[in-house]
């Protein structure tokens, strides 16, 4: 598949965006008018910059408001058109972009429409010029892919096409199928833009909200599943109009953006294979197996990855520390055991039944506790991690001794490194065994697992860790909900495994928690954990027991530091709930939370924050599948006037 990013996407000068674009791989770019209009290059430079920088010029755009006009506005138009493929013979780029009139259209005439756009066909085949007409789907008259391929059909004139835009198709819900219907000769141009499926005017949308593939929540792979059995087999481009990805690192965000290509080729792929079926009436032959010939067949070449399942459970969390007494503290009150040091390393691990915790000691002095890795239990961790690095996730680099564990580690968008390890059938863990003979065993026997992992991410790298653990772990995100908290709106984003042994939430960390002066993640580039480099947003484990009640009265005997809940939060359960008057009473009594649903009960509790970090113990009754949704703003309420308090007793 050629892959392409137009210029709006990115952050920047041109050239700058120019360079991005080739670190990250792409083949070609679309050059969006103002990008160019801005630059102090000539057209000659940009053009031989290309040409050194390995990037193919494929397309030029928008041109806007061509047709529908009348003849002297149209004289005007084809006059501004003339100065732009003159233009781009200098550009050395042969197709542009022409998008349906939104702004002077005024006469609703498809005849009329295709006499225009057949005027510019010619002109443009003087020039040498391909022209890619696109439906916006805010076009005036012209909002409809098929509508705006009816009138290249009508026109009939080799310089003419159609421009395909996920967007404007899919953000409308028209049916992709008819694609296959046009002729591959007839596509000039595919661009892709995934989105969050919002309720507001299509053009603010677009024109802000727009992701990278695999981002959002639109049908994609579908879509370039039809486009790939239209015959296409021309440059998928990604134009995607961004509010965060215009000022964030341009490469990074490039890089990100080439992660989605590959993906969505992948996926495009897959799509492909699995409804070959459905077009096995008009094969040629019908004795090809299913899987790969759905897309052999057509022209489009659709790399894959390294396949890997989604992963079996949490291997282990680690925080990162170089004052560890008050986690140790933490951890033993909620009745962990300490199962002993690393043999070479500054490194503690405690454990109960099959939830396990790293402490690292070795982060630099005065930085604020935090999650720094997470282990995944995976079939292969090879595997995973080739698939991992031709996503191209960063590597961890890690130090191992002879008989040690080899770990294969890829570093999160957030800095958060991820460990693919091997998992086994009865969720112990092959590297224990590095780690020395613990203290006591004073809780022995408790049993729990990591329920969940709550990530916060930097507002600039959201998107891109939802595609992130999308692709390189096979999670799948959940619709993403809206939480309220003293410093702002939270936008939680849960992403799951289908059997919920893995569940990781990504919290959109509130600005206004940021310490001033702090360094951005962000700012260090990918995975590049700098010395200063820590995280400001709190975090947390949440471990899973068969009964909270006990546990939180176990760990309310030795003394546990509770998250503080009050008093109007059990009214308000009440009133909710009906709750048995002494059910009510130990909630009160323990600081649990609770919630209810169609499917079960959810109890939980949470700790003290120590740095960055906290702790939560979950009960889940039935089925049920959330988080406590409606009782975060109380948790996040509490915390923010903990964080206060103490603030003002410094
Ligand atoms: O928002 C726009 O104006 C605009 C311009 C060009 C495009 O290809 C597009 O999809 C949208
Ligand atoms: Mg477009």
């Amino acid at each position: 598949m050629r892959t392409g990013i137009a210029t709006v996407c990115l952050s920047g000068t041109l050239k700058e965006k120019m360079q991005a674009c080739a670190i990250a791989g792409f083949d070609g770019i679309e050059i969006f008018e103002q990008d160019l209009v801005t630059s102090p290059l000539s057209p000659e430079d940009v053009r031989k910059m290309a040409a050194d920088l390995g990037l193919g010029l494929d397309l030029y755009q928008p041109f806007r408001d061509f047709d529908s006009v009348s003849e002297d506005i149209l004289q005007e138009n084809l006059r501004r058109a003339d100065a732009k493929f003159k233009l781009m013979s200098r550009l050395g780029m042969d197709t542009i972009l022409v998008c349906t009139n939104v702004g002077t259209a005024t006469i609703d005439d498809d005849d009329l429409r295709a006499e225009q756009l057949s005027r510019l066909a010619e002109l443009a085949g003087d020039h040498g010029v391909k022209v890619a007409y696109e439906a916006l789907a805010w076009g005036k008259y012209v909002n409809d892919y098929e509508h705006a391929h009816r009138l290249v059909d009508t026109v009939d004139h080799p310089n003419l096409g159609t421009c395909l835009d996920s967007f404007h198709i899919l953000s409308r819900d028209w049916d992709t199928a008819p694609i296959e219907a046009i002729k591959p000769e007839k596509i000039f141009f595919v661009q892709v833009a995934d989105a969050p499926k919002l309720s507001m005017d299509v053009l603010s949308w677009s024109r802000h909200y727009r992701v990278f593939p695999g981002e959002g929540q639109f049908e994609l792979a579908k879509f370039m599943g039809h486009v790939a059995r239209a015959g296409y087999s021309g440059p998928v481009s990604l134009e995607v109009f961004n509010d965060v990805f215009r000022q964030s690192d341009v490469e990074r965000t490039a890089v990100d953006a080439m992660r989605s290509l590959i993906w969505l080729e992948e996926q495009s792929a897959k799509w492909l294979d699995a409804n070959a079926a459905s077009l096995a009436a008009g094969a040629a032959s019908g004795d090809s197996p299913a899987n790969a010939a759905g897309r052999r067949r057509y022209p489009m070449e659709l790399a894959t990855l390294p396949k890997v399942a989604e992963p079996a459970g949490f291997n282990f969390a680690e925080v990162k520390t170089d004052e560890p007494a008050q986690l140790e503290t933490l951890l033993g009150q909620l009745g962990f055991e300490f199962d002993g040091r690393h043999r070479t390393k500054d490194v503690q691990l405690w454990s109960m039944g099959q939830a396990r915790v790293i402490i690292n000691e070795q982060a630099p002095s005065h930085s604020e506790p935090a999650i720094a890795a997470l282990g995944f239990d995976v079939d292969s961790p090879v595997i995973a991690s080739a698939r991992a690095q031709q996503l191209k996730a960063p590597v961890v680099p890690r130090k191992v001794q002879a008989d040690e564990e080899v770990f294969q580690g890829i570093a999160a968008p957030d800095s958060t490194e991820i460990f693919l390890c091997q998992g086994s059938p009865d969720g112990t863990a092959a590297w224990t065994h590095e780690f020395g003979e613990g203290l006591e065993h004073p809780s022995a026997g408790a049993q729990a697992v990591i329920d969940h992992v709550n990530l916060a991410q930097p507002w600039q790298h959201f998107d891109e860790a939802v595609l992130f653990y999308t692709s390189a772990l096979a999670l799948e995100p959940q619709p993403f909900a809206e939480v309220a908290s003293p410093s702002g709106l939270v936008r939680s984003q849960v992403m799951v495994t289908s059997d919920r042994a893995v569940r990781l939430v990504l919290n959109l960390a509130p600005v206004l928690q940021q310490e001033p002066g702090q360094q951005e993640p962000g700012q260090q580039g990918p995975g590049q954990q700098g010395n200063g480099a820590r995280k400001s947003y709190q975090e947390h484990i949440a471990f899973a027991v068969d009964d909270l009640v006990a546990t939180a009265r176990a760990a309310q005997a030795r003394g546990l530091d509770f998250l503080q809940i009050p008093a109007n939060y059990y009214e308000d359960l009440d009133a909710r709930f009906a709750l048995d008057p002494a059910f009510l009473a130990t909630l009160k009594e323990l600081n649990l939370l609770y919630d209810r649903d169609a499917n079960g009960e959810f109890l939980h509790f949470y700790t003290a924050t120590v740095g960055n970090v906290f702790f939560e113990m979950v009960e889940r009754r039935g089925n049920y599948d959330g988080y406590g949704a409606p009782n975060a703003p109380v948790r996040h309420a509490v915390q923010y006037d903990s964080v206060h308090a103490h603030n003002l007793h410094r």
